[in-house]
């Protein structure tokens, strides 16, 4: 899995746009293939989706197959990212961010000024932070307290599960660590929290899952809940902190778009104490071409999205059996260099005019999936990544530490091989 992401091109390279890796498993580029697999066609996830799941039988909206169940729990979370909802989360996101940055600026002045931090590291505190401000009653001021303990026991509770699932026979043999209960008590803590608060009702993913389960106990049980939260803290924090510290990869060797974003940033933001906002970062025109380039370049979702085939398909002309897994490449679509001219650029114009005569073809551009399993938090993710994005470079200077390696793992989303992505940082002159 680890190295997945890097041999998957290779093959597209090698044998075209429909490599068949298995005897049911077939992996496809190609923009009519994609759309076809996961907007037109909209298949169903594939049964290993399960293996996500800490109990087989609890599903969540990420794991739920069934089309009809699906539906129902999609409606049950969408008011928790409407528009207006978002809109009231705002501050939430803001205190957060605002944390952040204290805690940045106290570095550097305990430091003479500037200092040499793992952005990568402390962009995962602050989004755990902000889901868990936002969609579960309070920070977990990962970002103050500086220490993983809280994250890891979510991290770690997904890698077991993954492992449990594919090998389940680990879970019998005595001495093999099994489920850390700390994250199960740490989670009913939250919970019974709630519970106890009944009186001022919040209206956050938390409480749509309490009343969810209120009224029906036995299809939304407490099981439920807890499977959520757990897998709503790793889908909306490593996800959106990761794709921004690729940002700013890209951005720290790309000095050129580096500057034109300051500049854009600085005519926005005149004043270092200007407040960075959802409405005033929503239409900046270069900030949001460098977040959609940097998806498209340095994407976080780097493996096939797998989905089923129920009935006889054709995708890039071969008749595709039922029952086989067909798995939509966007990685490699969104830089297929018959779309996107020097594909491999870190080229943020071409999102704001035709480059090389070229307009940005949008349909082959869906790093958030499409059709109706789609991520619910896209837009929850872009509002995030242009306030960290837009305070960050504003506000700081930053200057990649020499001499690192950008080489990538992907576990859940890619992770720098050597875990940490060293910056240093210094709080910019007004
Ligand atoms: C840059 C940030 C993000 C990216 C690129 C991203 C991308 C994606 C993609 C590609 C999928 C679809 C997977 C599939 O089709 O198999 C997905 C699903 C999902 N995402 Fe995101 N995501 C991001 C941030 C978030 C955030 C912030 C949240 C929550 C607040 C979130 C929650 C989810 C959930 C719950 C699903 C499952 C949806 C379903 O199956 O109905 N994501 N995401």
């Amino acid at each position: 899995m680890g190295n997945s992401m890097n041999v998957a091109p290779k093959l597209f390279q090698k044998y075209g746009d429909t490599v068949r890796v298995g005897p049911r498993d077939i992996i496809f580029n190609g923009k009519s293939a994609i759309q076809k697999i996961i907007v037109e066609d909209d298949l169903l996830k594939t049964p290993d989706m399960e293996l996500v799941r800490d109990d087989i039988n609890v599903s969540s909206l990420i794991s739920e197959r069934d089309r009809t169940a699906y539906k129902q729990l999609r409606r049950l979370m969408s008011p928790g990212f409407s528009i207006s909802y978002l809109k009231g989360l705002e501050p939430l996101m803001r205190d957060c961010v605002k944390e952040f940055e204290e805690v940045l600026d106290l570095k550097c002045s305990d430091s003479n000024g500037s200092v040499t931090i793992d952005i990568c590291g402390m962009l995962s505190f602050l989004t755990s932070d902000v889901m868990s401000a936002t969609s579960f009653g309070g920070s977990f001021g990962l970002v103050r307290s500086n220490d993983s303990h809280l994250k890891d026991l979510f991290i770690n509770r997904m890698q077991k599960t993954a492992i449990f699932g594919q090998l389940p026979f680990l879970q019998y043999i005595p001495f093999f660590p099994g489920f850390d209960p700390a994250l199960d008590i740490l989670v009913n803590d939250i919970i019974a929290k709630r519970r106890a608060e009944n009186g001022s009702k919040k209206r956050d993913l938390l409480q749509i899952f309490l009343d969810a389960n209120q009224e029906n106990p036995l299809s939304f049980t407490e099981a439920h809940i807890v499977e959520e939260m757990r897998l709503f803290m790793i889908a909306g924090s490593d996800t959106t902190s990761m794709q921004a510290t690729f940002a700013i990869v890209l951005l720290l060797n790309n000095e050129a778009k580096l500057k034109l974003l300051v500049e854009e940033l600085y005519k926005a933001f005149p004043s270092r104490k200007d407040a960075i906002t959802f409405a005033n970062t929503q239409e900046l025109e270069y900030l949001n071409a460098v977040i959609n380039e940097a998806m498209r370049v340095m994407p976080i979702v780097t493996s096939g999205l797998p989905r089923v085939t129920s009935d006889a398909v054709v995708l890039n002309d071969y008749e595709i059996p039922p029952g086989t897994i067909v798995g939509a490449w966007i990685s490699q679509l969104h830089k297929d260099p018959r779309i996107w001219p020097d594909a491999e650029s870190f080229i943020p114009e071409r999102w704001l005019h035709a480059y090389k005569g070229v307009e940005v073809d949008r349909k082959a551009f869906i790093p958030f999936s499409g059709g109706s399993r789609n991520c619910i938090g896209q837009q929850f993710a872009l509002k995030e990544l242009r306030l960290i994005m837009a305070t960050l470079i504003r506000r700081y200077e930053l200057e990649e530490i020499p001499g690192q390696s950008h080489e990538l793992r992907v576990w859940v989303v890619p992770a720098f091989k050597d875990g940490k992505y060293m910056v240093r940082i210094k709080p910019r002159e007004d």
